[in-house]
């Protein structure tokens, strides 16, 4: 028999400026995102009420990680002051947030982190 898995999705967003240092071109230069940000949860089990994690308390940890960055210049955050503010770098470090919320509530995985820079680029993190 099949097992069954459940992948939900949250989206929420931030709107920072950010400098790529070193980079060969005019990001090199201060200027701004509207970042859209995907959290993906997984787990094969649901909870008496039929859920594998209330949205609203997924939700609440993505504003809890997004108010750390919203408004803010990228560069001046300790998570970038030895790394590039890339849409790589971001990802990985909202998904690393993201687990540390999601760490208490057993059996559910971040699966993903998927950060759009602009609406035609974006990266999407997992971890094996
Ligand atoms: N792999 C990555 N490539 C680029 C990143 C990144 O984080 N990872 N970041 C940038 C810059 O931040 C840039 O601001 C992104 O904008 P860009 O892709 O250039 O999009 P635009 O719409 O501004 O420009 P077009 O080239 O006209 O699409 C660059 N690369
Ligand atoms: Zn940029």
């Amino acid at each position: 028999m099949a097992t069954p898995l459940y992948n939900l999705k949250v989206l929420t967003e931030f709107c920072a400026a950010h400098t790529l240092r070193d980079y060969p071109g005019n990001c090199a230069r201060m200027h701004g995102h509207n970042w859209k940000v995907e959290v993906e949860v997984e787990s094969s089990v649901l909870d008496n009420l039929g859920m594998v994690l209330d949205f609203k308390t997924i939700k609440q940890y993505a504003r809890e990680v997004t108010e750390i960055v919203d408004h803010r210049y990228l560069n001046d955050l300790p998570a970038f002051q030895n790394q590039n503010p890339t849409a790589e770098n971001i990802a990985a470090w909202f998904f690393k947030e993201m687990s540390e919320r999601l760490s208490n509530n057993k059996g559910i995985q971040l699966k993903a982190i998927t950060l759009w820079e602009t609406d035609r680029a974006c990266v999407r993190y997992t971890e094996n």
